[in-house]
């Protein structure tokens, strides 16, 4: 049987750009493959990226300007969609995420929750019906909603796609993507209920805070801490670590999520305020933020795993970050941490590669979401399906 061309598009918590991934898919679960044929990454317009950090931050916008930067966000998502086609044969399917900017998971206080809040809610841009207009390309967007219906959090969504093209017969895995927020895929060694014992939360802040700390310290100047080095020279400051880490998301069983709402510019700003009730130097500030992101994914780990992983998996941005990722080894002492690149899966296009396969799923009619993952009720179809091909 033919493959099928699909294009993954996805715009992450950390605003930095679309990814784009043009992958061949064909198989259905344990055949499932895919190969990436090619895989680009976008950055917003500056102007365009603003406004988006903006409203994920609050700022207040009217009807007009939601419907402009819904627009705005699918054209340039179509842009990806094209460009990432030049020089291949074109894709019959797009899956594209879009860009979340506003997540509320579902609250589970028992009764002391309103009706209402115990269905959780998360908006992404980007409408899927003007990606499909301008591209001629079939496209399946708005994969969250579905899950939450289902009283699950809408995320993560990837443990199902890790599962399929991670998993091992002999070996134990944590798959940890490390984007603005991190989240974990455990994949226990394939058995007989092997999905069934499949868990995912997201951990907590990825790059998020450390991100935003780096632009305070530079003036604007830099966005990131290019493989870790700045936070490499500093000392983390652990009875902050220990503070910080003693907060109620960290220490609520899964399955969770989290997003800018909680890990961005307002728990930054704490974080600040603490670090100068120490004098903390700006490399010091960078490598205990650098720390809390390593030690709320193990602590994690130790509290909610049945069993450690027997290896780690590294994917997303922070996966280059060299202090960061030394900082988990230490931790996981004796627990190899490799990137999903060393086992032949781009760690860097993994997330855009995963909608791509949520797509083709949505259209063979076989369920994205896992329950254990998510929290819903039960497997659902994921992704509302545009097709109106007049470009
Ligand atoms: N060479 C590098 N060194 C250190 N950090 C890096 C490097 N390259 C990327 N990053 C970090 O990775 C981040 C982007 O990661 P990624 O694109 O995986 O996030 P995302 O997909 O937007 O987030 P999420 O997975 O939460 O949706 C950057 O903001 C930066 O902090
Ligand atoms: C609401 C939302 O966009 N959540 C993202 C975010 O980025 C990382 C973490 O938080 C994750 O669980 C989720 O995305 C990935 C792709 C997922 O659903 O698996």
């Amino acid at each position: 049987m033919h493959p099928t061309r699909v294009i993954g598009l996805m715009s992450g918590t950390s605003v930095d750009g679309i990814d784009a991934a043009l992958v061949e898919i064909c198989g259905t679960d344990l055949d499932l493959k895919i190969e990436l044929v090619a895989g680009e990454t976008y950055s917003y317009p500056a102007e365009l990226q603003e406004k988006i950090l903006a409203i994920c931050a609050g700022a207040a916008i009217s009807m007009a300007e939601l419907a402009e930067l819904d627009d705005a966000i699918a054209l340039a998502f179509s842009q990806a969609a094209q460009n990432i086609q030049i020089g291949h044969p074109p894709a019959t399917l797009i899956g594209s995420h879009g860009q979340t900017v506003y997540h509320r998971p579902p609250q589970t206080n028992g009764e002391k929750t309103s009706l209402h809040l115990s269905l959780g809610y998360s908006l992404q841009l980007g409408r899927g019906d003007l990606i499909s207009r301008l591209t001629g390309i079939t496209t399946i967007s708005n994969f969250r909603i579905a899950d939450i219906a289902a009283g699950g959090h809408g995320a993560p969504l990837v443990p199902r796609v890790d599962a399929y093209l991670l998993s091992h017969p002999q070996e134990g895995r944590c798959i940890q993507n490390i984007g603005g927020i991190g989240n974990v895929a455990y994949i226990p060694a394939r058995c007989d209920n092997w999905l069934s014992q499949i868990l995912g939360w997201d951990t907590g802040p990825g790059n998020s805070l450390l991100d935003l700390a780096v632009q305070h310290f530079t003036d604007g100047a830099k966005s990131y801490d290019e493989n870790g080095t700045w936070a490499a020279s500093g000392t983390p400051y652990q009875p902050l670590v220990e503070k910080w880490l003693s907060q109620d998301y960290f220490h609520l069983p899964p399955p969770k999520s989290t997003g800018r709402e909680l890990f961005g510019v307002t728990y930054f700003n704490n974080c600040l305020q603490d670090a100068q009730v120490y004098q903390l130097s700006p490399a010091d500030v960078l490598a205990t933020i650098t720390e809390l992101t390593a030690a709320s994914i193990v602590h994690s780990y130790r509290t909610f795993l049945p069993q450690m992983p027997q290896r780690v998996l590294l994917c997303g941005g922070g996966s280059r970050n060299l202090y960061l990722k030394h900082r988990l080894e230490l931790l996981l002492a004796s627990i190899p941490v490799l990137t999903t690149d060393d086992v032949g899966l781009s760690a860097a296009f993994k997330e855009a590669i995963a909608f791509a396969v949520l797509a083709y799923w949505r259209q063979l009619g076989i369920p994205g979401n896992l329950p254990a993952a998510t929290g819903a009720e039960q497997e659902v179809l994921l992704g509302e399906v545009h097709s109106n091909n007049t470009a």
